[in-house]
């Protein structure tokens, strides 16, 4: 199968059939048939425990910023996590509605931390968001994340979304490839006076420490 076959580029109609398909499309989000399970590390946190912000400044996870998510993810079973958030005025796209694109950083932020119990730093390649159904503001969102897979330095994530609670309305869900990275991709591409101030924080360098690598 190849690459044009698995996204179903072709099927498009408005598809350019000369355009560099291979360089918009990287790859797929599917594990390939070599990946392995993914393996929870030893010293993960135990499922109910609460992960914490890895970054105040995050606009997940992050106490310090007053428009963002404020994710709480707390480790399940597994390789996964669940989290919540509640939709503010600041979320909002449509009149009353959630922006979709908020929804998919929820994703992002609660697939991301899916690497805190495979104790690997990564980041995001590719994320995919299907909206199945409009996300009011005012209401809760559940949020659940786990990892299918791994091939070498590639993880392959999944996600959900409910209304008010994990066995509520499936409003969307996603799929995402993070890819393992070393600490040195934070600390050389960040901008540096951010950096400096996280490495020089106890308290800010306490998502360093729990890769157990010095940068
Ligand atoms: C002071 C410090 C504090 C730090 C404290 C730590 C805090 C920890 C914070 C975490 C934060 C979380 C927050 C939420 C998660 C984000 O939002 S992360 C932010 C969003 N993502 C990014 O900024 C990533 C930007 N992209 C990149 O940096 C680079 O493209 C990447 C992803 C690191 C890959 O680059 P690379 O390391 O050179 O690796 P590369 O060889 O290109 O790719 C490796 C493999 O992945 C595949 N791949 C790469 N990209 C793609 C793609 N888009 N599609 C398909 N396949 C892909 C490649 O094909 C390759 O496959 P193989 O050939 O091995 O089969």
């Amino acid at each position: 199968m190849t690459d044009q076959d698995r996204h179903g580029a072709s099927a498009h109609p408005h598809d350019d059939a000369s355009a560099p398909r291979a360089e918009v499309f990287r790859g797929p989000t599917e594990p390939p048939e070599h990946a392995v399970a993914p393996e929870r590390h030893p010293q993960a946190p135990e499922p109910g425990a609460w992960l914490g912000t890895h970054y105040d400044q995050c606009f997940g996870c992050g106490e310090q910023r007053p428009e963002g998510l404020h994710l709480r993810v707390a480790a399940g079973p597994g390789v996964s996590v669940t989290a919540e958030f509640k939709v503010a005025e600041a979320h909002q796209g449509a009149p009353g509605l959630i922006h979709g694109g908020l929804l998919s950083a929820a994703f992002d932020e609660v697939m991301g931390t899916v690497s805190w119990l495979l104790r690997v730093p990564a980041v995001t390649g590719r994320l995919e968001t299907d909206f199945l159904k409009p996300v009011p503001v005012g209401r809760i969102v559940h949020l659940r994340a786990w990892c299918v897979g791994q091939a070498g330095r590639k993880f392959y994530h999944r996600a959900e979304a409910r209304l008010d609670g994990p066995e509520g309305l499936l409003v969307a869900k996603a799929a995402a490839l993070f890819v393992g990275v070393k600490l040195e991709h934070f600390v050389t591409h960040g901008r540096q006076e951010d950096v400096q101030a996280v490495l020089e924080d106890p308290q800010r360098y306490r998502s360093l420490r729990a890769f157990d690598v010095n940068p």
